[in-house]
């Protein structure tokens, strides 16, 4: 079996390790169980457990309406992987196991998954054909893959926009240097095939997609109809789904008002971020 590279949280929230041993610390939900709920699009609420794997090939960092910038709010998966766990397939498995309680959707997130298509792929299938789980995976929408796909029920993408890109001033603002991945940001995060293939996959069976755009401007909505939805065919408008910016709830309620306006103005569905409403800003949650 291969291993997987997790984000430093990586299965969560949990109360017990891989071997099914009880852990010192309780989970950051502040729950004395494991799970938390989807906090993100069509599931937000449902019971679930996570599993975030370390690496992106994006770089996302936005400007809000105010001027601010706000950036990924997973860099520890994504800019800076830190403190990640290498796991082999199997372990992450039992790990997730030992932490179900009544839980049926698991949730796989980033960073972006897609880079570990193989190890994942194993991982999925496991969790399908041993425990026959919901499985909802969490990218950006920049890579698809056949093998993988035939393991998950719903696909939740979220291309990223022109206002992602991490140009001189931004990258100024965070001390941040124009070299790997935030060099190939803009080149990497519009991938008209990828997002046609998860449509059609989903047309041909009964998979789930949902398009979750973050919102944080105004202006966003012309990008997303001409860069995107005119560039694609046979998709369902209720799939289309607005997310506001912001990691913390002060910059969410900053972008809320507007990203509403403009679902409704264009009859796309509106995204909560449950999670940061309920726990704030934490990893692990
Ligand atoms: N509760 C909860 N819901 C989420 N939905 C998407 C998440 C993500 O980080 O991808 C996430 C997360 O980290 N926690
Ligand atoms: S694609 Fe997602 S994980 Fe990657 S940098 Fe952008 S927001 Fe972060
Ligand atoms: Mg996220």
């Amino acid at each position: 079996m291969s291993k997987l590279v997790l984000a430093n949280e990586g299965v969560f929230p949990v109360v017990n390790d891989k071997n099914g041993q009880p852990i010192a610390d309780k989970p950051q939900t502040g729950l004395l169980m494991p799970g938390t709920i989807q906090g993100e699009g069509k599931l937000a609420g449902v019971p679930s457990l996570f599993i975030r794997l370390s690496s992106c090939n994006l770089r996302c960092i936005w400007q809000m309406e105010d001027g601010s910038y706000c950036r990924c709010d997973t860099t520890y998966a994504s800019f800076h992987p830190d403190k990640t766990i290498e796991m082999e397939v199997n372990e992450v498995f039992q790990w997730l196991k030992y932490n179900l309680g009544t839980v049926k959707h698991v949730v796989v997130t980033g960073g972006e998954p897609l880079l570990q298509k193989k190890p994942l792929t194993e991982l999925c299938k496991k969790i399908k054909e041993e425990l026959n789980l919901h499985i909802t995976i969490e990218s950006n929408g920049t890579l698809y893959d056949e093998e993988l796909a035939q393991w998950i029920d719903l696909f939740s993408i979220s291309p990223k926009l022109s206002n992602s890109e991490p140009n001189a001033d931004k990258l100024a603002s965070y001390n941040l240097k124009e070299s790997g991945p935030f060099k190939f940001h803009a080149d990497r995060r519009r991938n008209v095939n990828a997002l046609q293939a998860y449509i059609d996959i989903c047309n041909q069976s009964d998979k789930e997609l949902q398009l979750k755009f973050v919102v944080g401007k105004h202006e966003d909505y012309k990008e997303i109809k001409a860069d995107y939805l005119q560039q694609l065919s046979n998709y369902n408008s209720n799939d289309i789904l607005l997310m506001p910016l912001g990691a913390t709830r002060e910059e969410i309620a900053l972008s809320a008002p507007m990203v509403l306006e403009m679902s409704i103005d264009n009859g796309w569905r509106y995204s909560p971020r449950v999670h940061i409403d309920l726990f704030g800003s934490k990893q692990g949650v």
